[in-house]
């Protein structure tokens, strides 16, 4: 059996240190801000947002979610960006997806403030990412956190064949620049991809990105790698699961995530780790 990579007690000592991050910020008179925006009713992103405000408030951080009607026009919804971009109060920003069908979500992403950008997806700050650059700048939670769990479980990365399975701007992409930047040997491998496999079975670390339930199976991994599952697919019964075939693949690899409780708690962990970031780089 794998060694259990568990996110949701990682993302205990991750918050455990942000709210004492919060605390010194505080005492230094800066009480960091984070605006989630939510347009429409998707009864998911109702969860994760819910899931956000709560998380916030525990470690300190001041939490407004800012919930607008399916019909927000792309014009009125960039009109309240602009509002938070121009106040010193609010150091992260964030527009939760899916956004509905009238809304260009390239171009919500351009008009948030790099220096305000909780979700790390402006281009600005994924140029910053991909020219490995040594400023400081917010990249994506999710592989943010898979960061930390890597470092946390002593994965050694340096050389190390990482294959990532999808090419989202979300997941697949930073992951692969981050990877990239810790010297790791990276592949991208998708949808149009022949014989994906013959590329995951020669990974050292494999993360895997695709809402695709139990794309990958045990036979899909090599003995002793490290799998990072990134699914969160519902089955029949409503019960959440991975793009990982946790039972076989646990037989296979020598460090795992479960779903839930692996990279979904450390996004949030994340996203709070980088708003007190944000609120420290804007003194
Ligand atoms: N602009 C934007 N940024 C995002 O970061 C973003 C987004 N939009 N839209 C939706 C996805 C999804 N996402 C999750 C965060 C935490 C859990 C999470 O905490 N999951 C728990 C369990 C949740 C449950 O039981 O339903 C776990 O895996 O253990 C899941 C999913 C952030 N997203």
């Amino acid at each position: 059996m794998a060694e259990l990579i568990d996110g949701k007690q990682l993302a205990k000592q991750v918050n455990a240190q942000t709210k004492q991050a919060v605390a010194e910020l505080k005492s230094n008179g800066i009480l960091p801000k984070l605006v989630v925006i939510i347009v429409g009713n998707d009864e998911a992103s109702e969860i994760y947002v819910r899931n956000k405000h709560r998380k916030a408030e525990q470690v300190g951080i001041i939490s407004e979610t800012k919930r607008l009607p399916e019909n927000t026009t792309q014009t009125e919804l960039l009109n309240l960006i602009d509002q938070y971009n121009q106040d010193p109060t609010v150091h992260g920003l964030m527009v939760q997806a899916p956004l509905p069908p009238q809304i260009d979500e390239a171009a919500v992403t351009r008009a948030i403030l790099p220096i305000k950008d909780a979700d790390g997806f402006n281009p600005e700050n994924v140029g910053n990412l991909y020219s490995n650059s040594d400023l400081n700048f917010p990249v994506s939670c999710t592989p943010k956190g898979i960061m930390t769990m890597l470092k946390a479980y002593g994965v050694q990365l340096e050389g190390a064949n990482a294959v990532i399975v999808g090419r989202s701007n979300i997941v697949g992409r930073p992951m692969a620049a981050l990877l990239l930047n810790a010297s790791a040997t990276v592949t991208v491998v998708h949808s149009h991809t022949k014989d994906m496999k013959r590329f995951t079975r020669q990974a050292d670390i494999l993360i895997v990105a695709t809402g695709i339930a139990h794309l990958i199976k045990g036979e899909d991994i090599k003995p002793g790698a490290t799998v990072i599952d990134v699914g969160m697919n519902r089955d029949e019964n409503g019960k959440l699961t991975g793009d990982v075939d946790f039972e076989s693949a646990t037989t296979v690899a020598g460090k795992i995530t479960p779903v839930p409780g692996g990279v979904g708690p450390m996004t949030i962990a994340s996203l709070m780790q980088q708003t007190v970031e944000l609120a420290k780089w804007s003194e």
